[in-house]
């Protein structure tokens, strides 16, 4: 898997030489690559925004930066199997089922805008040309595309078959197809009692059948309380 990240500051994926996505360029897993959009501009000050159209507050990233790179780093032929990811917080849900999907493809361009965003005309020309992708991590404003681009690329990679030391722990995680979308039912680990706290004696009980469904409802308790919008009515059913 290459990655690529298009951004005014490129330092920002200086960290993805470290933990566990360190290990997947060095396994030859993925190879990250980051860029300078000021590296297609001409003028002494390297421009990469302009006043709105239209007029409004602050700035928009100019469109001929953007064009000029993805020539540059993706080509000017029409490829749907290069994935571009922009992401915005006007953008659809990124989810670990969209996170599933794109551990599966052979590259990925991260668009990290700034200012008050990219000049549309930016995404709609990759949409001509590319598979694209609006995502938001939430409904929250950041002050720039590059912390996200971050948190996708770490919920994509853990996912890249032989990536993960252990690919089962990856069934069992929160909204797994494992656990039915379900959230992860709470951890424990020794010692079974710490500051008056003990671990649930089920747990200890070496009851694997009697653990199972207490693992289950909590995971059942903790989705219908934290996060009703995931338990639909046949999941309700069926628990
Ligand atoms: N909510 C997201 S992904 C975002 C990107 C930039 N600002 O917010």
């Amino acid at each position: 898997m290459r990655l690529d990240y298009l951004s005014i500051f490129p330092g920002y994926f200086d960290v993805l030489g470290i933990s566990l996505l360190g290990k997947a360029a060095v396994n030859g897993l993925v190879d990250v690559y980051a860029h300078d959009l000021r590296d297609w501009t001409h003028d002494r000050h390297r421009t990469v925004d302009d006043t709105p159209c239209g007029g409004g507050a602050g700035m928009v990233m100019k469109p001929d930066p953007w064009g000029e790179a993805f020539d540059e780093i993706i080509g000017t032929e029409p490829d749907p199997s290069v994935h571009v990811v922009f992401p915005s917080p006007s953008g659809e849900p990124f989810t670990q089922s969209v996170a599933h999907d794109l551990s599966s493809v052979e590259r990925i361009v991260f668009c990290c805008g700034r200012y008050e965003g990219i000049d549309h005309r930016v995404i709609d020309y990759a949409r001509s040309m590319w598979t694209v992708h609006e995502v938001s991590l939430g409904d929250y404003v950041l002050n720039g595309g590059e912390v996200a681009a971050l948190a996708i690329t770490e919920a994509v990679v853990r996912l890249v078959p032989g990536f993960m030391g252990n690919p089962q722990s990856l069934a069992e995680e929160s909204f797994s197809a494992g656990q039915d979308g379900l959230l992860e039912y709470p951890l424990f680990t020794r010692p079974v009692s710490w500051r008056g706290l003990d671990v649930p004696e089920v747990l200890m009980s070496g009851h694997h059948g009697r653990i199972a469904k207490w693992r289950r409802d909590e995971s059942i308790r903790l989705t219908r309380e934290r996060r009703p919008d995931l338990t639909d009515s046949d999941v309700s059913a069926r628990h």
